[in-house]
């Protein structure tokens, strides 16, 4: 008798996945290794940013006051006491009707309160004249006027981009404290399968899931073990996800999860004592994707049918390395876009589309890729997103508003919704 299993909704799931997740702890790395990596203790300013008055403009640092009753008809004159390059200091406090050359980014020097760019002067052999009056404090860029020493400025967990190098380099962390990355040990299973240089011989096809896994996690910037592939042997496969699981944090299978003769993944979880989370999702494609848990390593038996096994990563993989790295927003950002094309299957389970995003004059626009059952392969080469269609729905028609999950943005939202 064929097992009959109870499908879970989505949005359960992912928070089972998530409520297994085990953080790996922490390490540090130089700055220049830092990218992409997710930090484990949050950027608070060392110091004021600037840490001095400092000048915005190229021209000349002045007392306001000097300035007063200055216009067209009556142009201020002011002499030159020195020049001041960005990295040098003016020695001598500036007196009346005095002025400093000043270059972008130099320190204001003591008396001064104002800026005045060249362009705002008439230079003569003296100094130069002004037509305007300035205000205290005019042209100047303020101490903290950006980061205030003690403020918290970037959260941990957030991931290090090119803007939080910056940040991390203008308060001097040579070095940065960030989470432990997992390595993933990825096993593509079927008799079936051939190695991507293979000719192609009667009932068999070449692995795609592999090769996909390994440029999913790459996209990731994860590292990962290989373990090639294995026919549906019970034994066999059985040696292989534990001799991985072993050597890596987590695992990752494709097919053998759902209820044929050789499915050996609901067998093997067994063997190994492992928990199984969930063997059946309410969601298309992917209803087979299947999760397990075994001291503290999480197994993920993602469905061999190649759209099935992408949409499955992408979902609960994907957020479940980035939770192990205590990655505060694990989830593929979200927008509303116009569907520009009919999608009529009726919708018993929440559905993945894969999908191909624009903008356009009248907003976004979502079409789905092609071809989209769950065997597919060309609509995932052609997508850019997926448009999630809610369970409950008859189907869906050009113009209507639906909702599509980002692909491969290195943004992403700290909570999943349906
Ligand atoms: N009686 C039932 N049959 C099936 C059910 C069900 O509920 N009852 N579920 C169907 C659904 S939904 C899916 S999805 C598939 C899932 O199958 P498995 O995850 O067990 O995967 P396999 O049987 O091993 O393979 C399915 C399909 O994918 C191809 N495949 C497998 N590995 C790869 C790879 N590495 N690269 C490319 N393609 C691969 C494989 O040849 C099969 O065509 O089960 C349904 N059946
Ligand atoms: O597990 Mo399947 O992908 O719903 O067709
Ligand atoms: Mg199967």
């Amino acid at each position: 008798m064929v097992e009959i299993r109870k499908p879970i909704p989505v949005t359960e799931a992912i928070r089972q996945v998530m409520e297994h997740v085990t953080h790996l702890g922490t390490e540090i790395v130089p700055l220049e290794n830092a990218y992409g990596r997710i930090l484990a203790a949050p950027i608070i300013a060392k110091h004021d940013v600037p840490p001095f008055d400092r000048s915005p403009y190229d021209g000349f640092a002045i007392r306001a006051i000097d300035s007063a009753g200055a216009s067209g008809e009556n142009r201020m004159p002011f002499h030159v006491i020195g020049e001041i390059g960005a990295g040098l200091l003016g020695d001598k406090p500036i007196g009346e009707k005095e002025a400093y050359r000043i270059m972008t980014g130099a320190q204001i020097p003591k008396n001064a309160d104002a800026v005045v760019m060249f362009e705002q002067t008439v230079e003569n052999e003296n100094g130069f004249t002004l037509r305007k009056p300035f205000d205290a404090g005019e042209n100047i860029s303020v101490q903290g006027e950006d980061c205030k020493e003690g403020e918290l400025l970037i959260e941990a967990g957030t991931l290090i981009h090119p803007g939080t190098i910056a940040l991390l380099a203008t308060f001097g962390y040579a070095f940065v404290e960030v989470a432990i990355t997992p390595v993933v040990g990825i096993l593509s299973t079927g008799t079936e399968l051939l190695n991507v240089d293979d000719e192609l011989v009667p009932g068999k096809i070449r692995n795609s899931n592999g090769p996909m896994i390994r440029a999913q996690l790459d996209r990731m910037d994860i590292s990962y073990k290989s373990y090639g592939m294995a026919a549906d042997e019970l034994d066999m496969c059985t040696f292989v996800v534990e001799k991985a699981l072993a050597e890596t944090d987590m695992l990752i299978t494709t097919g053998g999860v759902s209820v044929g003769d050789y499915d050996y993944l609901p067998a093997i979880y067994e063997r190994l004592g492992a928990k199984i989370l969930f063997n059946k999702v309410a969601m298309r494609p992917g209803s087979v994707t299947t999760v397990a848990e075994l001291n503290g390593k999480l197994l993920f038996g993602l469905s061999g049918n190649p759209s099935a096994c992408f949409t499955g990563f992408e979902l609960f993989t994907r957020p479940a390395i980035l939770g192990m790295m205590g990655g505060t927003n694990p989830y593929m950002p979200r927008m509303k876009a116009i569907l520009g094309e009919d999608f009529k299957k009726p919708n018993p389970f929440t559905r993945f589309v894969r999908a191909s995003w624009e903008f356009t004059p009248t907003g976004v626009i979502a079409v789905p890729a092609g071809f989209n059952k769950s065997s597919a392969v060309s609509s995932i080469a052609r997508g850019n997103c997926i448009i999630v269609l809610p369970s409950g729905t008859r189907g869906f028609s050009t113009g209507d508003e639906v909702d599509i999950l980002l692909l491969g943005s290195e943004l992403g939202v700290s909570e999943w919704t349906l």
